[in-house]
C-alpha cells in the first residue's frame, strides 16, 4: 500500500462515518463541524454542490480542531485543484475518470474515487488503488452486492455511499472489505437550519458507536 493511500485509510479509520455534508450557507460549516467532531466524527466531507463549499472546506480546515476537512463530488481536475488549495486532505468524487487520476497523481493529497461495478474496481486497482468508494452504494445494490465483491476483489477496501443511514449502517460495516460509510444522516438540513448543534452532536455520537 503507498504512503499516500495509507494516509487515505488513517483518515478513513478515524470513525465509522464520514459525513456528506452540501453546506449552503458558509457561516453554518464552522459550528457544524465542530458539533460532528464533539461527537466523534472527525473526518468531514464538504461536497462542491454549492457555491459556498470551498470557503466551507477553508473555514473548516483552519477553524475546527480535530475536523479532517475533505472534499466531495470533485468531477474534474479544476475542481480537484481548488479543494486542495482550500486545505481539503482528501479528495472523495462519485465515479472516476482519466483527468481524475491524472490529477490525483500529481499531488498528495489522496484520492477516494467512486467504483460501482466489478470492472470499474478493476480499473482502479490497475491503476493503484486500493481504497474506493462504493457509489451509490444502497441502490447500486446494497450490502449484499458489495459482499459479493469481497472474495473475487480481495484486498480493495470501500466507503460506501448513498442511501446509508443507521438503521442500515451495519449492513454494511460488518463487511470484510468496509472500512467506514459515508452519509448525510448525520447532518440533516433542518437541523442544520435551526443551528441544533447539539442535536447534530447527538446523531454523530450514535454513529460513532456503530462499529465495536
Ligand atoms: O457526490 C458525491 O461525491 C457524493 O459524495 C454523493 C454522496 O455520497 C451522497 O449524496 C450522499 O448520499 P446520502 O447519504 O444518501 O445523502
Amino acid at each position: 500500500m503507498s504512503a499516500k493511500s495509507d494516509r487515505l485509510l488513517s483518515t478513513l479509520k478515524l470513525a465509522p462515518v464520514v459525513p456528506v455534508l452540501v453546506i449552503d450557507d458558509v457561516a453554518t460549516a464552522v459550528p457544524l463541524a465542530r458539533a460532528l467532531v464533539a461527537g466523534g466524527l472527525k473526518a468531514i466531507e464538504i461536497t462542491l454542490r454549492t457555491p459556498a463549499a470551498l470557503e466551507a472546506i477553508r473555514a473548516v480546515a483552519n477553524e475546527v480542531e480535530g475536523a479532517v476537512a475533505g472534499a466531495g463530488t470533485i468531477l474534474n481536475a479544476a475542481q480537484f485543484e481548488a479543494a486542495v488549495e482550500a486545505g481539503s486532505k482528501f479528495i472523495v468524487s462519485p465515479g472516476t475518470t482519466q483527468e481524475l487520476i491524472d490529477v490525483a497523481n500529481d499531488h498528495e493529497v489522496p484520492l477516494l474515487p467512486g467504483a460501482a461495478t466489478a470492472s470499474e474496481v478493476m480499473g482502479l486497482r490497475e491503476e493503484g488503488y486500493d481504497v474506493m468508494k462504493f457509489f451509490p452504494a444502497e441502490q447500486a445494490g446494497g450490502a449484499a452486492y458489495l459482499k459479493s465483491l469481497s472474495s473475487p476483489l480481495a484486498g480493495t477496501l470501500f466507503c460506501p455511499t448513498g442511501g446509508i443511514s443507521l438503521a442500515n449502517a451495519r449492513d454494511y460495516l460488518t463487511l470484510p472489505n468496509v472500512v467506514c460509510v459515508g452519509g448525510s444522516w448525520v447532518a440533516p438540513k433542518e437541523l442544520v437550519a435551526k443551528g441544533d448543534w447539539a442535536g447534530i452532536t447527538k446523531l454523530a455520537a450514535e454513529a460513532f458507536v456503530l462499529k465495536g
